[in-house]
């Protein structure tokens, strides 16, 4: 459980992050939606430690966020973020290892047998086993964002934050990766906050959607409660119909 209780946080430019409240449970798929510049990249950056200088309170299953060692919160959320760089020209098996180092024993990390296991299997989830000793930056964009979804699933911690994990993924892959995400959280009972620029992938994947604007959650609740024509036009200034997905009934956008 992830509960955000009067957060505020500035970058020293203008821009502020409110969170008054915020409630994720155990097992939840939640992904934020909002226009570009919104916060919703700075409320995963806060929630995955990189950002830590926050006021208020943010607690990872009832105690505060800011006593968990980076190594403690490592084994407690995976990230897939927006964006990534790496220094050096490791390669795939090399990058995807790093998942493994909260659960070394030793100062130095050594992959046990069980963590080559996981590790392969990673990369064997995401379709990139036989390119495990290729550079990384050899890949496509696509590639990249496999990669580091791989690394994430290696990490097998209850809780994922995805940040705009399939923005670089052609449709195809878009709607496997979204189904096997799914069925490991519901397998696993993970809990996964999502941030989405796709709000219709956003209805299908996500139990409950929150709506960002200008720093703070303007919405929040069911697919079928923040998806309609008024909502669309306030947060993202767009004209759009709204229906009904077929099959599984929940709200999709179009242009008008
Ligand atoms: N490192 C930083 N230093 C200063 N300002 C930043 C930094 N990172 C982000 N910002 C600013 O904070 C605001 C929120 O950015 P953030 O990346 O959280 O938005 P977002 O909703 O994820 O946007 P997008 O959809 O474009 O990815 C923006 O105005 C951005 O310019």
């Amino acid at each position: 459980m992830i509960t955000f209780n009067n957060v505020r946080f500035t970058y020293g430019n203008g821009f502020s992050l409110k969170i008054d409240d915020l409630k994720v449970i155990k097992g939840d798929i939640v992904s934020i939606i909002g226009p570009n510049g919104a916060g919703k990249s700075t409320l995963i950056k806060i929630l995955s430690g990189i950002l830590r200088n926050y006021k208020g309170e943010i607690l990872l299953n009832h105690s505060d966020l800011k006593n968990y060692s980076y190594k403690e919160l490592s084994k407690n959320i995976a990230v897939v973020p927006q964006e990534f760089n790496t220094s050096f020209d490791y390669d795939l098996e090399s990058i995807v290892s790093t998942s493994r180092i909260p659960f070394s024993k030793r100062i130095n990390f050594f992959e046990s047998e069980q963590d080559r296991r996981i590790i392969d299997e990673a990369l064997q989830t995401v379709g990139l086993i036989s390119y495990k000793n290729k550079p990384f930056s050899s890949l496509s964009g696509g590639e990249k964002q496999k990669v580091m979804i791989a690394r994430a699933i290696a990490q097998q911690t209850p809780i994922l934050l995805l940040d705009e994990f399939s923005s670089h993924l052609d449709p195809g892959y878009t709607q496997s990766l979204l189904k096997l995400v799914k069925e490991m959280v519901i397998k696993e009972k993970k809990t996964v906050l999502a941030v989405f620029h796709d709000v219709n992938n956003a209805a299908l994947f996500s139990d409950k959607l929150i709506v960002m604007k200008d720093g703070a959650i303007r919405y929040s609740g069911t697919p079928a409660d923040v998806l309609n024509e008024s909502i669309m036009h306030e947060i993202f200034d767009m004209e759009a119909y709204i229906i009904k997905h077929p099959v599984k009934k929940v709200p999709q956008i179009l242009f008008k």
